[in-house]
């Protein structure tokens, strides 16, 4: 993040949108963890070894998203909701990238918002989970 096409995906660095992740986690009074990895296997791992002690997921699987079976099975056995986000509008954009193979698995999707799809996901997600009225 900042050296990629800033057409799609802003200028701003994994850092800096980790910050404003985490700024708008400790408003809304939630425990965040922020990982990246480049591997899906270092993904699906995080994904097994917090099993039980998280309530749910927001990802941006990159690439991934449109190929990532592993991914899909990590996420589907987590058992919690999940909010997939894209920085671009990937249905905008070439036809391969207009599939998700985690669409199915995933609570909702939000694409196209930039950084701020990562913090409007935050808020939505905190909200379902906080609140038996769905
Ligand atoms: O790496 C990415 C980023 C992306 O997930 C996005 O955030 O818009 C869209 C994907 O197609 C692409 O491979």
């Amino acid at each position: 993040m900042g050296r990629r096409d800033r057409h799609h995906y802003g200028v701003l660095t994994l850092d800096e949108i980790n910050r404003r992740i985490s700024e708008r986690a400790h408003a809304l009074g939630v425990d965040i963890e922020c990982f990246q990895s480049n591997h899906e296997g270092a993904l699906v791992d995080k994904l097994q070894e917090g099993a039980g002690s998280i309530d749910g997921v927001v990802i941006n699987a990159g690439a991934l998203t449109h190929y990532g079976l592993s991914l899909k099975d990590a996420l589907t056995d987590a058992g919690v909701p999940v909010v997939e986000v894209h920085l671009s509008n990937i249905h905008a954009r070439e036809e391969w990238r207009r599939h998700s193979v985690l669409a199915d698995t995933a609570l909702a999707q939000i694409a196209g918002l930039g950084w701020r799809g990562y913090t409007a996901a935050l808020e939505a997600l905190a909200g379902i989970i906080g609140d038996e009225t769905g």
